[in-house]
C-alpha cells in the first residue's frame, strides 16, 4: 500500500484509546497525497460511491464506502444537523472530517419508498475520499472506531477494501430503457391549479414534472456521469449512491452556496431559453431573454428573496445591477451571481435553511409556494431541487440545487424537471421548457442505453 502503515495504525490506535476512554464511537482519520484522479475512479467501486466536481473541475470529490452517516428529520433537519456535526467534529482523530451531504426538498410525503435511502438530512463521511482541490489530490480514509475494537482487525479490512479500489470492474451494461410515465398530464393539472394562485396569493410558483422509465437492466451509473462530466460542461456533476440498489445524480449549473471561512457565493439562476446550433439564433435567443419581461420578473424574484435573505445575514452583499447569461449544452439561463460576507455568527447549516428553497425552485412568498408545491403535485419531489454537496469540519462547503437530476434504481430511472411560473406563464412553453431541461440526462442516457417510446427527448 502507498501509505505509511505505522502512522495510520498510530492514527487508529489512538482513536481505540479515545473511543475507550469515551465509551463511544469516535472516527478516525488519516490523509496523503496522490496523484490526480477523474471521474473514471467511479468504476473501481463496489461499495456505495459519492461524487462532486465543480462546473470547472478544479474541486472534485469521489468517496466510496461510509464511515459513518449522520441523518435526521423534521422541519427544523438542518439544525439538527448542525449539532449532529458538531458533535462528531468535536473528538475525531486525525485530519479534518468530510461529509456528503444532502437535503430533502421538503419533509418527505407519508412514508415514500423511493426516497427511504436518501430521508430528509444525510451527511455521509465516505470510508475512502479522494479530494482534489487548488491543484493537489489527497487520499483520506476515515475508519468509524467503537470502545473495545481491535486496532489490527480494522487496519486489514482497510488495507483489503483500499486494495478493492484498485482493481478494475468490468462494467458492460446494454440496457433498453422504455418511457412509462411522461408526467405531462399530471403537470397540466397542476399548471391550471398554480394559474389561480397566482391570481391571487402567490407572486411564483416552480412547478415540476416527474418522468419515469423501466430498465430492463441497471444502467452502467459510472459510465452515466462520465458521460453527464463530458457533455456539460459549466455544470456540476453530483453522484450520490446511498446504497448498492439506489443513486442520484445529476448535472446542474446552480449552486446554492460555496462557503470559505465567512466569504459566500451565491447565485440567481432563473429565466430559460434554449440554445441553438447556429451562433447568430443562439444569440437571439439570448438577447430576447434579456429583454423578455416574464423571465425578468421571474428572475427578480430570486435576486430579491436572496438579497433580502442575505442582507439580514451578512455584513457585505454584493451583486451586478442586471442579469447576464448562463450557457448550458442545452438551455441558457438568466444569471445573477452574488457574494456575501456572512456575519461571525451565521453558521452554513443556517445559511442553507433560510436560503433553501429560493423562488428558483420554490417560489414566493416562501412558505406558501412550498406548501403549495407539496399539494398539487402528484409525486415526491425527494432530493429534486434540494440542496446537495459537501462540507468540512470548519463548515466550509459547497451546496448546488440538485436540478437537471435522477433517481436511479435497478429497474427505474425517475427523471425531474421543473419550471417557474408567474402571472401569465403559458402552459405550452413551460412543458417545451421542463422537455429542455429533460435533454442532459436523456442525451447521456442515449450514450448508454437504447431508449424506447422516447417523445420528451430534445437534442
Ligand atoms: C426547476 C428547474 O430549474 C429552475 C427553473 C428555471 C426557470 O424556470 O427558468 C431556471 C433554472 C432553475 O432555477 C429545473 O431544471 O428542474
Amino acid at each position: 500500500m502507498a501509505y505509511a502503515q505505522q502512522e495510520l495504525k498510530q492514527c487508529i490506535e489512538q482513536a481505540v484509546g479515545h473511543a475507550n476512554a469515551y465509551q463511544r464511537a469516535i472516527i478516525a482519520s488519516y490523509s496523503w497525497q496522490v496523484e490526480a484522479q477523474d471521474v473514471s475512479t467511479l468504476t473501481f467501486g463496489t461499495q456505495e460511491r459519492f461524487y462532486f466536481t465543480t462546473p470547472d473541475r478544479s474541486m472534485r470529490a469521489i468517496g466510496f464506502g461510509i464511515a459513518q452517516q449522520l441523518k435526521t428529520s423534521g422541519h427544523d433537519r438542518f439544525l439538527r444537523m448542525q449539532s449532529k456535526w458538531a458533535t462528531l467534529n468535536r473528538d475525531h482523530v486525525g485530519n479534518d472530517l468530510f461529509a456528503f451531504c444532502g437535503f430533502s426538498f421538503a419533509e418527505l410525503k407519508q412514508p415514500d419508498y423511493r426516497w427511504s435511502a436518501f430521508g430528509e438530512a444525510s451527511m455521509t463521511i465516505p470510508k475512502f475520499l479522494y479530494l482534489e482541490q487548488d491543484g493537489h489530490t489527497t487520499v483520506t480514509i476515515f475508519a468509524f472506531v467503537e470502545p473495545q475494537s481491535n486496532a489490527e482487525k480494522i487496519l486489514n479490512q482497510l488495507a483489503v477494501e483500499y486494495a478493492e479500489l484498485h482493481t478494475p470492474k468490468s462494467s458492460q451494461f446494454v440496457t433498453r430503457i422504455r418511457l412509462t410515465r411522461d408526467g405531462n398530464d399530471a403537470f397540466e393539472a397542476s399548471f391550471h391549479q398554480a394559474t389561480q394562485l397566482l391570481k391571487t396569493t402567490l407572486k411564483k410558483i416552480v412547478l415540476a414534472r416527474e418522468v419515469v422509465y423501466e430498465l430492463d437492466q441497471p444502467v452502467d451509473l459510472a459510465g452515466l456521469v462520465q458521460e453527464l462530466e463530458s457533455s456539460q460542461p459549466g455544470s456540476y456533476i453530483f453522484f450520490f449512491q446511498p446504497t448498492l440498489e439506489e443513486a442520484f445524480l445529476g448535472a446542474t449549473p446552480e449552486r446554492l452556496i460555496l462557503k470559505t471561512g465567512q466569504e459566500i457565493q451565491t447565485a440567481a439562476v432563473a429565466g430559460s431559453a434554449p440554445r441553438h446550433e447556429l451562433e447568430q439564433t443562439d444569440y437571439a435567443l439570448g438577447q430576447t431573454l434579456l429583454q423578455d419581461d416574464k423571465n425578468r420578473v421571474e428572475h427578480a424574484i430570486v435576486v430579491d428573496s436572496i438579497e433580502q435573505t442575505l442582507r439580514g445575514l451578512s455584513t457585505r452583499f454584493e451583486k451586478p445591477e442586471q442579469p447576464m447569461l448562463l450557457k448550458n449544452r442545452h438551455i441558457q439561463h438568466l444569471y445573477t451571481p452574488i457574494t456575501a460576507t456572512l456575519s461571525p455568527e451565521v453558521s452554513l447549516f443556517q445559511l442553507i435553511e433560510k436560503l433553501h428553497p429560493t423562488p428558483a425552485l420554490g417560489g414566493e412568498p416562501k412558505e406558501a409556494a412550498v406548501a403549495a408545491i407539496r399539494d398539487i403535485e402528484t409525486f415526491e419531489r425527494g432530493w429534486y431541487g434540494s440542496p446537495v454537496g459537501w462540507m468540512d469540519g470548519a463548515e466550509n462547503g459547497e451546496f448546488i440545487v440538485a436540478i437537471r437530476s435522477g433517481l436511479f434504481t435497478d429497474r427505474s430511472a425517475v427523471l425531474y424537471a421543473g419550471c417557474g411560473l408567474v402571472e401569465g406563464s403559458r402552459l405550452q412553453s413551460e412543458l417545451e421548457e421542463t422537455g429542455t431541461k429533460l435533454s442532459p440526462m436523456l442525451q447521456a442516457l442515449s450514450q448508454l442505453c437504447t431508449i424506447e417510446k422516447d417523445d420528451v427527448y430534445v437534442d
